[in-house]
């Protein structure tokens, strides 16, 4: 039984591929490298990674086939929340349109397993936290829209084609690989906790704050910080509900369910680095929520999901060591 990993070139995907790898799995990569990193799967020894597009299905079919795959892990998408705003088909294009290409090889090569990188972005505006998968789902940009998009898709294929699926809605992806060199590399960068590093190593001159007048404690944005060897773990489990027998389609929170403010995330980044990381307020992001936490409970309950790095501290402490061994990334 082979795993096959879309996006396993990518951040949260190479971490997901060296977790499986590390359990024994037999795992090959579909990444056209769009934003991803050969490197980042080098990593992990013997390792196949095919660098073509997720909507070529003859290519797609014949890996499904030749590998004997079994469940597929679908990271591979576009997802800069701003860029989709700008440029909303080429989201639904890569991802709506992507995951039905890669659906419509799957069912051809009878692989009707899948576990999918969702995001808190389906919730937009929460109606309260912390959020539970079922609350409102109102997305505030085309990304998180495309994401809810697929999760619906799963729905009907699961009534068409028998397809089984479990959509994860990550919350904030940070972190890095304890042992193994991969980390977060994202040109260009628009995460908060590697902007902060990139600060911290003279890369930029200083963080920008986007906001310090929401309705929270100190005026500036709430995440809930999830650190990506744990949402690794939430897939290698994921595979294994699915491999027992579970049918339909779900969906589960991924976070700690506690929020950080962009400013507590900054002066955690300080004691971590011990640099002053100068930072300065600036307009608000569009469509950004003020707050996003997760109520994870379902994933504790169903698929015995237990966070393991849940310190902010400790976190930032793993992207740190990450960025200061690659400040450059992978320089490929
Ligand atoms: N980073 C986060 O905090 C976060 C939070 C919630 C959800 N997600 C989701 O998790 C997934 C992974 O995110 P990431 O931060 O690792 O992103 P990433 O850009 O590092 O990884 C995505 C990978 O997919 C590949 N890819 C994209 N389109 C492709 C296509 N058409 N065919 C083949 N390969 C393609 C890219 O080359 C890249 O390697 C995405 O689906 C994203 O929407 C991320
Ligand atoms: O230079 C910066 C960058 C970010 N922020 C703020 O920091 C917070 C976190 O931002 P970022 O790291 O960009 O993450 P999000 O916009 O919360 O989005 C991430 O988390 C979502 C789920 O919560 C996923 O859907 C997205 O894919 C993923 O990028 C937000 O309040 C931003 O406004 C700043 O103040 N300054």
């Amino acid at each position: 039984m082979t795993i096959l990993v879309t996006g396993g070139a990518g951040y949260i995907g190479s971490h997901t591929v060296a977790e499986l790898v590390q359990h024994g799995e037999s795992v090959v990569v579909v990444d056209s490298l769009q934003t991803g990193h050969r490197g980042a799967v080098l990593a992990s020894l013997n390792v196949p990674l095919y660098d073509f597009d997720i909507r070529d299905t003859a290519q797609m079919v014949d890996v499904l086939q030749r590998h004997a795959v079994d469940t597929v892990i679908h990271f591979a998408a576009n997802s800069l929340v701003g860029e989709s705003v700008q440029n909303p088909l080429k989201y639904y294009d890569n991802n709506v349109a992507g995951t039905a290409k890669l659906l419509e090889a799957m069912v051809q090569a009878n692989v009707l397993c899948i576990v999918f990188s969702s995001t808190a972005a389906v919730y937009g505006l929460p109606e309260r936290m912390p959020i539970r998968e079922a609350d409102r789902k109102l997305p505030t940009n085309p990304y998180g829209e495309t994401k809810l998009a697929i999760e619906r898709m799963f729905h009907w294929a699961n009534q068409a084609y028998g397809l089984s699926s479990v959509s994860l809605r990550y919350f904030n992806a940070a972190g890095a690989h304890p042992t193994l060199p991969i980390g977060e590399d994202h040109q260009p960068e628009s995460h908060l906790i590697p902007i902060i590093l990139q600060v911290a190593l003279g890369q930029r001159e200083k963080v920008n704050i986007f906001g310090d007048d929401y309705d929270t404690a100190d005026g500036t944005c709430i995440r809930d910080y999830i650190h990506v060897m744990d949402l690794a773990k939430a897939h290698r489990l994921a595979v294994q509900y699915l491999r027992n027998g579970e049918k339909g389609a779900s969906a589960f929170n991924l976070g700690n369910g506690s929020g950080f403010s962009v400013q507590e995330v900054i002066d955690v980044a300080r004691k971590v680095t011990g640099h002053p990381i100068p930072a300065q307020v600036s307009p608000r992001r569009a469509g950004d929520p003020p707050q996003l936490i997760a109520d994870a409970t379902e994933a504790h309950r169903v698929l015995g999901w237990t966070p393991e790095r849940t310190e902010l501290a400790e976190i930032v402490a793993s992207a740190w060591q990450w960025h200061q061994a690659h400040p450059q990334g992978y320089q490929d």
